[in-house]
């Protein structure tokens, strides 16, 4: 093979469903196309792609659609949302990816696996929500909210308010040999989306459990289990900045880990956002990682080759 190495790629939820759209199927499809151009190309160049994603968005909007239950169609839990959101956003990269390689003569085949996450069911993340998941709302709509339903919201990032829920460390991937088998035996796999559906273990037997693990941490986390070359983050921004939204505003290219240390205790990386990512990618380079890339969908491939997106190394 030219080229085997491993990239593992992952793929924000609002990068799938951007703020401001309102995230009709095509709309999700068009974004998930872009993102499946580059890992075409990855593929054709011999890597061996694996790639996670985000549910954020689209978790939510199950959840809101949940709110039409009756007593005959009963409301599902948060974790079954989370199962759900795997497939719908599985199968929309599974098509994408399988068109894009019928286009380019590429021989591959690619599966979705859905996927569970052991968490612990005393981690601390259980009394207190933080991570953001639906569209971004009015103050008052959250407010609204916070008072009448006794739900947690808060201000994401200067794009609006967003609902909260428990998001506890991912600490075991349930089906990480299947994921192993599979990438063995040269499938595309899109596993772990939005961080894996997160369960709680006792005595070998698995229950889903209220909650949306980060993406970010439960990708750093398949990336080191696959022993990925590369883990990549692919958001809405081409790059991680200090000063965010500040006049003094400056994009990073590359940045060591103790550099990012000192960045992260400044408090440059916003909760729930931008924190997460780079949390994540400190995460798979500390544990032996050579690099983690954080950069938007279209420049994926610019960012491998050193001329794009923030590159933290160690
Ligand atoms: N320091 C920062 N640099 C770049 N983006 C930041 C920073 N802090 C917060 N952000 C926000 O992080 C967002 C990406 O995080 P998020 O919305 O969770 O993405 P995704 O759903 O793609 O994982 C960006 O759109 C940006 O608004
Ligand atoms: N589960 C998760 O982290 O989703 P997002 O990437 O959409 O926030």
């Amino acid at each position: 093979m030219e080229n085997s190495k491993t990239i593992v790629i992952a793929l924000g939820g609002n990068a799938i469903l951007m703020p401001g759209q309102k995230g009709t199927a095509e709309e999700q499809m068009e974004n998930v196309n872009k993102t499946c151009v580059q890992v075409a190309q990855m593929v054709k160049k011999g890597m061996r792609v694996v790639i996670t994603h985000g549910n954020g968005p689209q978790v939510g909007n199950i959840l809101i659609q949940n709110g039409s239950a009756t007593e005959r169609v009963p409301a599902m839990p948060l974790y079954i949302c989370g199962a759900q959101s795997q497939g719908l956003i599985g199968y929309m990269i599974q098509q994408q990816l399988v068109n894009k390689f019928q286009e380019m003569g590429i021989e591959k085949s690619v599966v979705t696996l859905v996927t569970q996450m052991v968490v612990d069911k005393e981690d601390a993340a259980f009394k207190n929500p933080s991570k953001p998941i639906g569209l971004f709302y009015s103050k008052e709509y959250a407010q609204k909210a916070m008072d009448e339903k006794g739900e947690y919201w808060i201000e994401d990032s200067g794009r609006g308010w967003r609902k909260v829920v428990p998001s506890p460390e991912p600490i075991r991937i349930v089906e990480i040999d299947c994921i192993l088998n599979l990438i063995n035996n040269g499938s595309i796999v899109i596993a772990n989306g939005g961080g894996g559906i997160p369960v709680i273990e006792n005595e070998g037997k698995y229950k889903g459990i209220e909650a949306v693990i980060d993406k970010d941490f439960g990708g750093a986390k398949l990336a080191l289990y696959v022993n990925a070359d590369a883990f990549m983050i692919l958001t809405d921004v081409p790059k991680v900045y200090i000063n965010y939204k500040k006049p003094e505003q400056k994009p990073l290219d590359e940045v060591s880990v103790d550099e990012i240390e000192r960045l992260q205790k400044e408090g440059h990386f916003k909760a729930g956002s931008m924190g997460p990512k780079v949390e994540a990618c400190r995460r798979f380079v500390t544990a032996g990682g050579k690099r983690a890339i954080i950069t938007s969908l279209d420049t994926a491939l610019e960012a491998l080759e050193g001329k794009a997106g923030t590159r933290i190394v160690k």
